[in-house]
């Protein structure tokens, strides 16, 4: 058993959200069933107070440990602090639950480097620290937050066919880590962009799924 299982056995996941946690929650059905059986949510973090999947968490059973951190307020009560100061506190926080992979799931905060330096020298698997992010839209594509917007709005002018969704690692610039799973989304010609993003929701509740159990599986 490695040194950053707990007693049962289990992988150790901490998701980081920031809304309504419909792709944390694909992630606890997982460990409640056959998809990810090896492993359990140790830890939900969000930036806002009032994001909803910190209540599934909440009343999840059993309850998964959250913890919460809204970069304004740190700055307010740390005057004189950065951005970069609340970032390695978020890094010490994931940390104290011993994670053996890290899932920022609709996580809408760009993280510095600090941030993963604390992270991979603070974590007992170093550089190997899964540090994953899911993003709806095909590596290099739309880049940044409100990709599907991006992708509809480039689809109706003609500039694409398809867009997609992927889990990738986690670097420095944005969306541009490593992609771990990378799923292909048709756009149709009647499609609204309800309709696109609810095609494109449906393969994130799957990827974020099959990413993780990768990442874990390729561990001691
Ligand atoms: N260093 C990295 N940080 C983050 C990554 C990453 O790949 N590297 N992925 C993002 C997730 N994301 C897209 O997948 C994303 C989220 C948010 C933003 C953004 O512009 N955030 C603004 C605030 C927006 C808000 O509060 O609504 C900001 O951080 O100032 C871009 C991309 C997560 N972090
Ligand atoms: N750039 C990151 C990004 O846009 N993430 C997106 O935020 C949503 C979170 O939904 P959820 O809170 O219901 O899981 C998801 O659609 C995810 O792809």
């Amino acid at each position: 058993m490695s040194s950053s299982q707990v007693s049962d056995g289990k992988k150790r996941i901490v998701v980081l959200i920031s809304g309504s946690g419909t792709n944390l929650q694909a992630l606890m059905d997982a460990c409640a069933s056959h998809a990810l059986p090896k492993a359990r949510i140790v830890l939900v973090f969000s930036n806002r107070k009032a994001a909803l999947g910190l209540e599934r968490a909440r009343t999840a059973f059993p309850p998964i440990h959250t913890d919460y951190l809204a970069l304004v307020t740190y700055l307010k009560a740390h005057p004189g602090k950065t951005r970069v100061d609340y970032d390695i506190e978020v890094a010490r926080r994931v940390l104290s639950a011993q994670p053996d992979v890290v899932v920022l799931a609709g996580w809408m905060h760009i993280l510095s480097a600090e941030f993963l330096d604390v992270l991979h020298k603070g974590s007992s698997r170093g550089q190997d620290l899964p540090i994953l992010n899911l993003h709806p839209a095909l590596p290099g594509a739309f880049d940044g937050a409100n990709a599907i917007d991006r992708a509809y709005a480039a689809f109706q002018a003609g500039e694409i066919k398809r867009t997609g969704v992927m889990v990738h690692r986690v670097v420095t610039e944005v969306d541009r880590g490593e992609p771990v799973v990378v799923r292909e989304i048709e756009i149709k010609q009647e499609d609204s962009l309800q309709d696109l993003e609810a095609r494109i929701h449906e393969v994130e509740h799957e990827i974020i799924v099959e990413a993780t159990q990768q990442v874990l599986e390729q561990q001691r």
